[in-house]
């Protein structure tokens, strides 16, 4: 029986999801604590460096034990993904086609296990973690509906004299260094390392060092699905090293990062500063996402997809709400309401059904939700719902704290500017739409915003004026989140990103690709 896709904006899922997904969780026990190697050209390395993760959901379980990659291994990697090259970009594009088709099966068959290593990892809710497998395979799949589409992006331009072939043709760059946040730890790897390897290029992946065992589930399946040897190699340790070797090596031919803004911009920096001429950065990063409750909004409607978009996965999502701009004559309202649903947020082990919420990724973010609220608290600001840690019983062992909704810091306060990744929301009021839609916009960062107006002429002007990549109106499953391949492209502007385009559009094999300009004249 086919199974209802789960989405993250599902309000709904089957039945059979929770069966098979909590199969796949007592499997995943014995399955965890291992030793893991690196993989570089097909062959594994260990190293004398190990470090052990653990989950954010009990401390005391060990995901596993993985390699500490250092500038030795970096190198390596990178040289062997050069040789390869050659023959992986000749390849027949069919070939590369099947292979990514491939992959996408392998992760679509273990949907439930990778879902349950994602909950264990990164803390992910089961809905939450099965929703990401699902986008990882849509993702793949998209990338090689486009790239048949294209047809290898040949396109025939006019002739430059009678008889004569003009042609634009895009053309793989060569090696990339592919570099995945914590966050969606398979699906954003599986994103940018599918179209890098799709169009040709070769790839040397570094997933974060909280979530690895994602990222060698992702590579295992590119190599079932029939990648060759060197073709695409995995890494695990640090991101400083890495960082160090791939910006500096000449081998190095663009690269694709996921994460935050201080990182991205690093290596964007540093990448054009130590290499002989420009090559491509594609840097997706961090975001302050608002959302706009006008007088005609639907308030039912704006505070649950204000509250998915806020809490959903802890806030750790680069799309997540963290500040509401609502117009005052629906504001107390709003608040109250809002404050309501925050209270029936069930937080906890998010290994059980119930859970909406579960733990933060690690101690460094639940300090960071700490400081917030002391410090908003300090500053004159209102804590109108949550504020505090969670640490009974089990939850002690990881990193629990409540979703938060504040009020009444200043604009210019720095937790109305900064990024928290936390589950940490900012309610203001605002005299109109035109002022709420100003001080969205007064931000460096620009990936995701939302509006709730049952007034279209409200929207039309949202849309308008917002200067966010991704924009929502009356999203019920999500203010600013859940984005979905295929169906919005998913790109920030200003500081959120660095190519104008979207992951999972039309548009973003491209950012793998250059153009080659070719003229002749004997048909070719
Ligand atoms: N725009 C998007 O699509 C998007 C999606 C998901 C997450 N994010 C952002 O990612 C951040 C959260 O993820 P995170 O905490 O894993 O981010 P992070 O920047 O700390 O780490 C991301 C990756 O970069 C590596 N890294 C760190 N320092 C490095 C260096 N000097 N050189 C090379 N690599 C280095 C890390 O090991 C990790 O693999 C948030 O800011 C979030 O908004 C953005
Ligand atoms: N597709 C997800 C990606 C979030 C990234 O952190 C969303 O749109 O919420």
């Amino acid at each position: 029986m086919k199974m209802r896709k789960v989405t993250y904006v599902s309000l709904e899922s089957d039945e059979g999801m929770h069966a098979s997904y909590e199969a796949a969780l007592s499997d995943l026990e014995s399955r965890l604590g291992h030793r893991h190697p690196l993989f570089i050209g097909g062959k594994q390395f260990t190293t004398t460096r190990e470090f052990a993760v653990r989950s954010p959901v009990d401390q005391e379980v060990i995901t596993g034990h993985f390699q500490q990659a250092g500038e030795e291994e970096a190198k390596a990697a990178v040289e062997v993904a050069k040789d390869a090259y050659p023959a992986w970009s000749r390849t027949d594009p069919a070939e590369r086609v099947a292979a990514m088709r491939a992959t996408a099966k392998v992760l679509d068959r273990e949907v439930y296990s990778l879902a349950a290593l994602i909950t264990m990892e990164a803390g992910k809710t089961r809905s939450e973690a099965v929703a990401e497998v699902g986008e990882a395979v849509d993702m793949i799949r998209y990338h090689c509906d486009l790239y048949e589409r294209a047809d290898g992006f040949v396109v025939p331009m006019r002739p430059e004299t009678p008889g004569a072939t003009n042609r634009s043709v895009m053309r793989p760059h060569g090696v990339w260094a592919v570099i995945s946040p914590f966050n969606f730890p398979l699906d954003l790897a599986a994103g940018m390392a599918s179209a890098a390897l799709l169009t040709g290029n070769t790839v040397v992946l570094k997933p974060a060092s909280k979530t690895p065992l994602s990222g060698i589930r992702l590579y295992e399946a590119f190599v079932e699905g029939g990648v060759p040897d060197g073709a695409v190699n995995l890494l695990t340790g640090p991101g400083h090293p890495f960082g160090e070797v791939v910006t500096a090596h000449p081998a190095v031919d663009g690269i694709a990062f996921t994460g935050s803004r201080e990182v991205g911009m690093w290596l964007m920096r540093t990448f054009l500063a130590r290499q002989a001429y420009p090559k491509p950065v594609v840097a997706e990063m961090g975001s302050k996402n608002p959302c706009i409750v006008t007088g005609t909004a639907d308030l039912e409607k704006a505070v649950e997809g204000v509250t998915r978009a806020a809490f959903g996965y802890g806030g750790q999502k680069c799309s997540a709400t963290s500040r509401v701009y609502v117009q005052r004559e629906v504001a107390e309202e709003f608040a109250g309401m809002l404050i309501r649903r925050a209270g029936e947020c069930a937080v906890g082990d998010p290994r059980e059904r119930g859970a909406f919420m579960g733990p933060l990724i690690s101690a460094r973010a639940k300090q960071t939700f700490e400081e917030a609220v002391a410090r908003c608290r300090q500053d004159g600001g209102r804590v109108l719902a949550g504020g505090m840690t969670l640490e009974e019983g089990a939850l002690a062992r990881g990193f629990y704290v409540q979703p938060t909704v504040v009020a009444g810091l200043p604009e210019s306060h720095p937790l109305m500017k900064h990024e928290l990744f936390v589950p940490f929301l900012c309610v203001q009021p605002v005299a109109s739409l035109d002022e709420a839609i100003h001080l969205s916009n007064e931000t460096g960062y620009g990936l995701t915003a939302g509006i709730f107006a049952e007034d279209p002429g409200e929207v039309r002007s949202f849309f308008d004026g917002i200067r966010f990549g991704v924009c929502y109106a009356n999203r019920r499953g999500g203010a600013t989140t859940g984005a979905w391949p295929g169906v919005q492209p998913f790109g920030g502007w200003k500081a959120s990103g660095s190519m104008g385009k979207g992951v999972g559009g039309p548009y973003y094999l491209l950012s793998f690709l250059r153009e080659q300009a070719q003229s002749s004249r004997n048909g070719l």
